[in-house]
């Protein structure tokens, strides 16, 4: 975490750093608290020719006096203080309106350094260092402030409206709503091991969105979601993303680094297409889930997680165990709490006021203060199969949005006379139909993209989940798969 490591001195050129350490400490209000009276000395003396104002103090005392009475943007603290340790200021620190504050650790003091930045102090710098490192630490540690700020703001109003303002539930799914909601509750009471969830439902019906919906509404919002879209994992490293590996634990593994499992360690982790992970993997993950434990690549030893894991799938994990391609007791410890999100065709009048609400949404990010579908849309939306769902919607709006008339919009490829809500819904979802020689272009259109995502999720499903040996059989490449399927998931 010593600065010269992230962000090279020499990488700023001379001209840009001296500008950027006048802007960084210019007029700003440094605490130092060293008890080496020389190191003190030059510490403030290099501060002060910055521009910066410097109070420097000797002992604890002194420095929770300074803290609590002086306006302070940054505290310097060296750990061994005559009167006790510096580390005791991060806490007065952070409730001083979380002043950035750094500690400064003896040579090789790499426990205290540790200690320091779980306590919550915003970076430490071992001693002896050179003080223009001060300058780019102080810079890093008032980032990752208005970060965490930021964090904290996105989730106080993701918590309320906002989240509840991205997601569309309507009348279809307002039951689906109460669940989550109850599960949340039932979170907030547990606070630890927070059982798994599963979430089912076809492509784009909002599986990925309900996650961070969950995430976002639930008692670990302040904590990291991390998101992982299993089919898009490179088949030799995916245990090394999920669990990490030890330096060594295989050709490439020039250090040590940990998965994704411990970087969502307190928040969520979401794998979405968890049945594209192969068995032993699956065997891995029930094990985290069950020991509430990992264990890197080339490691002995376990590391203990704790975090709340969605998965997701757009095929059913009961089926696909009921034919030994997931395995079944996966399947069953994901099952305790499993929703299955409907497809649209199946929402009714839901879908038209879906289509409204993310009209709504894209007319404002693209600045149009009106903007409506024609009768005809409205009747197109309401007849349509929508087998990309949600997703495929919204990339309809979107375009007509852009290509077209904002005040009265159409869908491209939309069949000039649109029957009425009566006319029969063609089957367009169904894998067979337009694979069927015998098959011709139904009169209201046709999804490609839909059609070509489905045909990728039907190989993938004959295959058992492995991505490598679908490309083979539909004749792709195996980046193509994982070119969709990461397109799909933006
Ligand atoms: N209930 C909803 N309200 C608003 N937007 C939604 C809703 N459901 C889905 N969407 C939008 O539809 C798109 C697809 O949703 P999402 O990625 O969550 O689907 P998915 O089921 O995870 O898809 P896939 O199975 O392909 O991974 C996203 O842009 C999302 O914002």
């Amino acid at each position: 975490m010593k600065c010269d490591r992230e962000v090279g001195l020499d990488s700023l050129g001379k001209s840009g750093l001296v500008g950027y350490m006048s802007a960084l400490l210019g007029g700003r209000e440094i605490l130092i608290v060293e008890d080496e009276v020389l190191l003190r000395k030059r510490l403030a003396a290099y501060l002060e020719s910055q521009g910066a104002a410097c109070t420097a103090v000797g002992t604890l005392a002194e420095g929770r006096n300074a803290l609590e009475n002086l306006p302070l943007d940054y505290v310097l603290a060296d750990v061994n203080l005559p009167d006790g340790l510096g580390l005791d200021l991060i806490e007065v620190a952070q409730d001083q309106g979380e002043i950035p504050i750094v500690i400064m650790t003896a040579d090789g003091g790499v426990a205290a350094a540790v200690d320091a930045i779980r306590r919550g102090a915003s970076d430490y710098l071992a001693k002896p260092f050179d003080p223009q490192e001060i300058p780019l630490v102080l810079g890093r540690a008032q980032s990752g402030r208005r970060e965490s700020r930021l964090k904290r703001h996105r989730n106080q109003s993701g918590r309320g409206e906002t989240a509840d303002e991205g997601l569309f539930f309507g009348d279809s799914l307002e039951v689906f709503r109460g669940q989550l909601s109850k599960v949340i509750e039932a979170d907030r009471r547990l606070s630890d091991k927070l059982p798994p969830v599963l979430i089912e439902g076809e492509t784009g019906t909002g599986k990925s969105s309900v996650a961070r919906w969950l995430h976002a509404n639930g008692s670990r919002s302040d904590k990291e979601l991390v998101v992982v879209n299993c089919a898009a994992l490179p088949e030799q490293l995916a245990e090394s993303e999920l669990f990490g590996h030890e330096k060594g634990a295989f050709t490439d593994a020039k250090q040590a680094r940990i998965g994704l499992f411990e970087a969502a360690d307190g928040g969520t982790l979401f794998l979405d297409e968890i049945a594209s992970l192969s068995p032993s993997l699956q065997a891995k993950v029930l094990t985290a889930i069950e020991e509430g434990r990992i264990r890197r690549v080339g490691s002995s030893k376990q590391v203990d997680i704790n975090l709340r894991l969605i998965a997701a799938s757009n095929r059913s994990l009961k089926d696909l165990s009921a034919r030994g391609e997931f395995r079944e007791d996966l399947y069953h410890r994901l099952n305790l709490l499993s929703f299955t999100i409907p497809p649209l065709r199946e929402r009714g009048e839901d879908a038209l006021r879906m289509a409204e609400h993310l009209l709504k949404g894209l007319a404002r990010k693209y600045g149009y203060k009106k903007a409506a579908f024609s009768e005809r849309c409205r009747r197109w939306i309401c007849n349509y199969e929508w087998p990309g769902n949600v997703r495929e919607l919204e990339h309809e709006i979107e375009r007509a949005l852009v290509l077209g008339d904002a005040e009265s919009l159409e869908f491209l490829g939309m069949p000039n006379a649109v029957e009425t809500a009566e006319s029969p819904n063609v089957p367009l979802g169904a894998a067979g139909d337009w694979l069927n020689p015998a098959w011709s272009l139904p009169e209201q259109g046709f999804s490609l993209e839909a059609a070509i995502d489905r045909l990728i999720d039907l190989a993938i499903d004959e295959c058992g989940g492995n991505v490598s040996k679908a490309a083979r059989r539909i004749g792709v490449a195996r980046d193509y798969i994982r070119y969709r399927k990461t397109k799909k998931g933006k």
